[in-house]
Parts: structure tokens; sequence; C-alpha cells
């Protein structure tokens, strides 16, 4: 396992595949998930290019520090490790919060950011209002009582039928998560608006959707995706807010679709880093 103090906080990452002549995608997660959703598409990728994924502050394996956040928590936090990794000019994946970090981390430190893959993300996701609420319901009754209708939005009907273990496991994953991070992060989303700075991107973009996502649907990202300029729009069929979970094949095959058409060759990892 690897673990890195970056910005006052312990961070839990995993890099695979670097240093090497390899583009470098980094994946940043949605709120109450940890690293591990990504794993069947890494599995796909993996020998293409090296990968970073990590778990942000107050989830997984990374400490909370002080809760509540803003997202310029998050967003120093991945420019630190990035820096700490000694990655430039990489690809980054945010599913989420984990896009808004991505939009963030582009508008605040471009000589990171080659391309942005924005999953199931927006410029501004929700209002004060249903944040307060879930906020407020997370300090009386904790995780576990909002956390079913959390996985509805999560994933489809069909998954919820199917994936018996599979639906537990995330659900554990879910309420095993810290409530300081869980909530601290629940006011981080709520008080980010990029509306401006989504007119500003002038990287490759793709904004990719599940047709089920209840947290962030197809309207809201296709919203986002007329805001900035040039950016591509694909929709997953038979997905909710997680593609990567439920259709991480066609998630795949988007990403290197967008790679592809771009030509993005990005900066290999030096071969000086810290990783050696
Ligand atoms: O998933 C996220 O990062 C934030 C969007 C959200 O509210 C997800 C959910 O429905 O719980």
């Amino acid at each position: 396992m690897q673990f890195a103090d970056i910005n006052g906080v312990t961070l839990h990452y995993q890099l695979i595949g670097g240093p090497a002549s390899k583009p470098v995608i980094v994946f940043a997660n949605s709120l109450g998930t940890d690293f591990r959703i990504w794993r069947d598409v890494i599995i796909r990728l993996a020998g293409d290019f090296a990968i970073v994924t990590y778990d942000k502050r107050g989830h997984g394996l990374s400490s909370v520090g002080t809760s509540p956040y803003s997202l310029d928590d998050h967003v120093v936090d991945l420019a630190g490790l990035l820096d700490f990794l000694n990655v430039k000019n990489a690809i980054i994946c945010g599913l989420s919060v984990g896009g808004l970090i991505a939009q963030g981390l582009y508008a605040s430190r471009p000589d990171l950011v080659r391309a942005l893959v924005l999953c199931d993300t927006a410029h501004k996701i929700g209002n004060a209002h249903s944040w307060n609420a879930r906020i407020a319901a997370l300090e009386e009754n904790g995780i576990e009582s909002i956390a079913d209708t959390i996985l509805e939005r999560w994933f489809t009907p069909t998954f919820h039928r199917e994936s018996s273990p599979a639906l537990t496991g995330y659900r554990n994953m879910l309420i095993r998560q810290p409530l300081a991070g869980y909530a601290g992060t629940c006011a981080a989303i709520r008080d980010a608006d990029l509306t401006e700075d989504a007119g500003r991107i002038s990287v490759p973009t793709i904004c990719i959707v599940g047709d089920q996502d209840g947290s962030t649907p197809p309207d809201v990202v296709l919203s986002m995706a007329k805001l900035i300029p040039g950016a591509r729009y694909e929709v997953i069929k038979d997905a909710g807010h997680i593609p990567c979970v439920e259709q991480p094949e066609m998630l795949v095959a988007i990403i290197r679709a967008f790679i592809d058409e771009f030509k993005l060759e990005g900066n290999p990892i030096l071969s000086n880093s810290t990783l050696n």
C-alpha cells in the first residue's frame, strides 16, 4: 500500500505502471467511495497507461483532517499528490465530486492537466438546501440512515436486482466512510460553483454520464458539456451514477476513443520520481 503526507493529511494512493514512457491517467473519486471502485477500469487500461488512484481526504484509508472541507482543500491535496509523484500533464478522470476536483485542478494548476474526463459530474452539483438537509440528516442519524436512498441513485434497478453481493459490498463501502469525511465533503460540494471556470477550459474534455444516473442525470451533465468549449458528450446505457462499477468496459471504450481522437500522449512520470 502507498501513502503520502500531503497538505497536512496522509493520503492513501496507488500508482500502477510508472515511471515509464506512458501517459498518466489520474482517477478522482465520488462522495462516499474509495479508489477500489476503479478496479474494473484499471485492469483494462493497465499496461497502456500509468495510473494514479487515491482516496481523497475523509475517505478510505486517507486521514480525515479538519472537517468540513472546501473544494479547494481537495484540489490542493490532489495537486500536492501529483507534485509528490512528479506527474505533470496528466489525463484527469473525475467522478462526481471527483469531477469538481478535476475542474478545480485545471483552474488552479493547468500544468498538471492534459485533458479532462468528467464523469457523472457537473459545474455545480445540487443546491445549498439539499446539501444542508443531507448534512443535518447525517449529523442526526449517521450515513447508514440514508445509505439505501443513495444506492438507488448510484446503481440501476437491474444492478439492485441482480448484483446482490456487490450491492452489499458497495453499501458497506459507503457506510464505513468516516462521518466527518463524508459530511465535510458534502459541505465542499455545496459551496462549489465552477460555472465560470467551465467556460475557460481549453484542454480536450469529454463529459460522460450513465443514462440512469439519479445524482447528476444526463441533462445536468449535458448543461456542463455545453459550457465547456469543444467538449464531447457521451451517455452510457444501463448505468447509474457510478459507471466504472456498472459498465467498466463501455467507460474504458469511451476513454480510449477520446485519447485516440486527441492523440493524448501526456508526459511520462519523470525517471527521478520519488517512486524509484
Ligand atoms: O457522488 C458525488 O460525489 C456527489 C453527488 C451525490 O450526491 C451522490 C449521491 O447521490 O449521493
